[in-house]
């Protein structure tokens, strides 16, 4: 998978030279570049913002250096991907798409956000997916950029060495994962549940979803709601 991240702070990246993401560079699972926007600005000062038209607080990201920067960037298969408040929310399904392709480009909004025009133009030449992380409002895109960098490039081929880990993890398969223990087997008085010792793996299958099921009905009821009820009964008359 090809990368490439447009910002003005592009040593926010650095991270992304370590562990996993670092080893799937290295191996080339993943060809990660990172330009620096200032690149495609052509005054003294390499100006990137400028006054909101309308007025209003803070500034603007200008639409020239963007057009440039994403000329130069982008390739046929590419898609955009622009990290911001206003986007959808990113969720592991788009996280499982998004590894799924050739080419991604990431652009990191910062101040206001980037003049309406670039995300447009955009749209008129590739897909662009304006996503969301939560209900709040960041500096700019760079650290989404790296959280959704991380929830994609897990899920590229190679990277992940137990790759069970990924087909059994909870928000792929719409629930809640259940509480996990290690040794030792007694800690500050707190024992590992009796069923995780019993070596009865149907047993120990039917006490995970059901913990799974209580987890997610307590915290996350939309998930819990959202989940196909022929899925509840089936899985649980097969156990
Ligand atoms: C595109 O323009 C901007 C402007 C300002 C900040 C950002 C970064 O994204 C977020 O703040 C965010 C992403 N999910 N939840 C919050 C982008």
């Amino acid at each position: 998978m090809k990368v490439d991240i447009v910002s003005i702070f592009p040593d926010y990246f650095a991270p992304l030279d370590l562990s996993l993401i670092g080893k799937a560079r290295t191996t080339g699972t993943l060809d990660l570049t990172v330009h620096d926007l200032r690149t495609w600005t052509s005054d003294v000062h390499r100006t990137v913002d400028d006054s909101p038209y309308g007025g209003g607080p803070g500034m603007v990201m200008r639409p020239e250096p963007w057009g440039q920067a994403l000329d130069a960037v982008v390739s046929d298969g590419a898609t955009l991907v622009v990290p911001s408040p206003v986007g959808k929310p990113f969720t592991q399904a788009d996280a499982q798409q998004l590894a799924g392709l050739d080419h991604l480009v990431f652009a990191c909004g910062r101040y206001e956000g980037i003049d309406q025009r670039v995300i447009d133009e955009a749209r008129d030449r590739m897909p662009v997916r304006e996503v969301s992380l939560g209900d709040y409002v960041l500096f700019g895109g760079e650290v989404a950029v790296i959280v959704i960098m991380e929830a994609i490039t897990r899920l590229l081929p190679g990277v992940l060495g137990n790759a069970d880990s990924l087909t059994e993890e909870s928000h792929a398969a719409g629930l809640l994962e259940a509480p996990v223990y290690t040794k030792p087997l007694a800690w500050r008085g707190r024992e590992v549940p009796d069923v995780l010792r019993s070596g009865d793996h149907g047993r120990i299958a039917r006490w995970r979803r059901e913990q799974s099921l209580l987890r997610t009905a307590d915290r996350r009821p939309d998930m819990y709601d959202a989940y196909p009820p022929d899925l509840l009964d089936k899985w649980d008359r097969k156990a």
